[in-house]
């Protein structure tokens, strides 16, 4: 069984202060973009993972693998063995921002539903998702959704029209929690306020109007991600200098989107941006993308 699960950008990225419990409360809208994971599941004598792709040395194969993870999970909710073979087909940039890792988790688990012939609900994967981590229920879903609590309850919101972006691709990744980290220590002694998704961007996303979207763009976690990462603003300045209709770090970074006005545009960002030499390498794509989608 293969499931292909998309990457996502968060257009707005709000955040609360730490709670008592480590994490932050979240206003987070997410929008799937069209940069896939493949995840193949198929009967082993014990669970295995396999990974291929330009960045497959950086991730795990063992139990932390969140492919793997997911297939414990929803194993051991049913009481049966997690044997299975995990491939995963990586296109998604590693610890970059775009929740790749989460995508892994999300499409074994509809894998290994249909390979299991389990049939579980939406919710009850759902479910399983949130305990995978935070940003795994937005990948099964897809679409657009703003995510409240800590990002794992989600609203599925309207998109009016395709838009497009170009992925500026960092050399090596940033830690999740270092960046939230570093939020912490950056806000020190100041007072933060509720999350909010703001109305101004919810409406660009349902009247698919691009320039308002570039407006509305927000990230809380990029001066975190700029401090610990400063060559950053170097990206961020050359895609925009290109033409880019505006630039954020993707969610804790290092990744960095660029939200450009059609597909012509994006290849020229994209050009430009790998000619400046501020980054890996560039990625085109396009939003919003499905959630995972089980292939056969
Ligand atoms: C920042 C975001 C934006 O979508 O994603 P990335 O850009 O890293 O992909 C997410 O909030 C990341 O979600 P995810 O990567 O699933 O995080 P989890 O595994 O749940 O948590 C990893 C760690 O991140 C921090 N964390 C995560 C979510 C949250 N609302 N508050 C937090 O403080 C905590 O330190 C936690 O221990
Ligand atoms: N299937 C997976 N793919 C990628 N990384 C994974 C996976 N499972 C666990 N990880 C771990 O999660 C970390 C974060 O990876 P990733 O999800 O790609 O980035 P981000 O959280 O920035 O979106 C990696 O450094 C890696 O150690």
């Amino acid at each position: 069984m293969t499931v292909r699960v998309p990457a996502k950008v968060n257009v707005q990225l709000a955040v609360g202060g730490a709670r008592p419990d480590g994490f932050h409360d979240l206003a987070n809208v997410f929008l799937a973009v069209s940069l896939y994971d493949e995840v193949t599941a198929t009967p082993a004598a014990a669970l295995t993972v396999t990974c291929e792709g330009p960045d497959a040395d950086k991730v795990p194969l063992d139990r932390t693998n969140l492919a793997a993870r997911a297939a414990e999970l929803l194993a051991a909710r049913h009481g049966i063995a997690p044997d299975v073979h995990l491939h995963i087909a990586k296109d998604i940039p590693v610890a970059g921002g775009m929740a790749g890792g989460s995508a892994d988790g999300a499409g074994a688990l509809l894998a290994c539903d249909a390979l299991w012939g389990l049939d579980s609900s939406r919710e009850e994967l759902l479910e399983i998702c949130a305990e995978l981590g935070s940003d795994v229920p937005f990948s099964l879903v897809g679409g657009a959704a703003l995510g409240v609590g800590r990002g794992e309850r989600l609203t599925e919101l309207p998109v009016g029209g395709a838009f497009h972006w170009v992925f500026a691709v960092a050399d090596g990744g940033l830690s999740t929690p270092a960046v939230y980290g570093e939020f912490d220590r950056l806000n020190e002694g100041m007072t933060v306020p509720g999350p909010v998704a703001s109305p101004v961007l919810l409406d660009a996303l349902r009247t698919g109007d691009a320039t308002a979207l570039a407006g509305a763009l927000a990230n809380d976690l990029q001066p975190a991600a700029l401090s610990l990462r400063p060559s950053l603003a170097a990206t961020l300045a050359a895609g925009t200098d290109a033409g880019a209709l505006a630039a954020l770090v993707s969610g804790s970074g290092p990744t960095t989107a660029f939200l450009v006005k059609d597909a012509e545009s994006a290849e020229s960002v994209a050009a430009a941006l790998v000619a400046s030499g501020t980054c890996r390498t560039a990625r085109v794509a396009t939003s919003p993308a499905a959630g995972a989608t089980l292939l056969g």
